[in-house]
């Protein structure tokens, strides 16, 4: 599909589609950090966004969550204006340390989700149950964050999101700061948790590869101002897998134009 189909399915907003940017630009000052950009998210699909530095992905991923106002253009989720942020918008953080309570236990962790959330004590214990077992940290239910992996850690804030229940799952990063085993069985974790919620995902990464293996589609940005670049659709089959669907051509097509785009701002 190409970048103005995909522009004028934001405008046509789709009864699947969760949240919808529609010609936003977004100031820093007198910087323009982001330009009449639109762009709309389906529900249940995996969005992954790229760009050189400073291209504006987090400020992308800061006005879908309603921590951003744009100064033109408009921001809807599920057909409302959307001017601050919502429990059914989780933010997963790349810094996993300073986005857990260390004082708290993963069940403690998680618990916090769901007393802001008014469920009550009764029923918290068998829903941090099957949450951190979603997460595969069964039998650290009583771990402090200190005493986890990073892996663990970055498992148990995503638990904590997913306590929210949420409609979308912002993610900035969140498996940066892994090494590279630990961050392909996150992958993997990931597409089957967003697989089986139907939670729409939006995830920033520096990584092309780990954007294509997650993605339906790839948004590029370029930088000054940030704009979309290109739409990238990635039709690759799912589920997918860390050998084979890194071999296929397709994978090995989209890897090569990702890396052309980029490049032309790495001089
Ligand atoms: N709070 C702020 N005040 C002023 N300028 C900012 C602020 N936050 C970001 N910027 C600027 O906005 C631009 C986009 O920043 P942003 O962090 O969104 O880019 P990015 O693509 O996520 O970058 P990176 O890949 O380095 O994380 C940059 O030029 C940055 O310096």
């Amino acid at each position: 599909m190409s970048l103005s189909e995909h522009a004028t399915s934001a405008m046509d907003a789709p009864r699947d589609t969760v949240l919808t940017v529609q010609e936003a630009s977004v100031r820093y000052g007198a910087t323009t950090v982001l330009k009449d950009l639109s762009l709309s998210l389906n529900r249940g699909e995996f969005v992954c966004v790229i760009g050189p530095s400073g291209s504006g992905k987090t400020t992308l991923l800061r006005l879908l969550a309603g921590l951003l106002t744009p100064v033109s253009g408009s921001v809807d989720f599920r057909g409302q204006p959307h001017r601050a942020p919502s429990r059914d918008i989780a933010i997963v953080f790349q810094d996993y340390t300073n986005a857990l309570l260390p004082w708290r236990d993963a069940e403690g962790n998680v618990s916090l989700a769901l007393e802001a959330a008014g469920v009550p004590r009764a029923e918290r214990r068998d829903q941090i149950h099957a949450l951190l077992r979603t997460v595969g940290l069964v039998g650290s239910e009583g771990k402090f964050p200190a005493e986890m992996s990073g892996g663990m850690q970055q498992r148990l804030q995503i638990a904590r999101c997913l306590a929210q229940k949420p409609d979308v799952l912002l993610m900035d990063e969140p498996f940066g700061a892994l090494d590279a085993m630990t961050r392909q069985k996150l992958q993997d974790e990931l597409l089957g948790i967003v697989a089986e919620s139907q939670v729409t995902a939006f995830f920033v990464t520096h990584d092309l590869e780990e954007a294509i293996y997650l993605g339906d589609r790839i948004i590029a940005l370029e930088p000054n101002p940030g704009r979309v670049s290109q739409i990238f659709d990635v039709p690759l089959p799912k589920p997918r897998n860390q050998l084979t669907t890194r071999e296929m051509p397709e994978f090995l097509r989209l890897r090569r134009q990702l890396f052309d785009f980029i490049e032309r701002y790495e001089q």
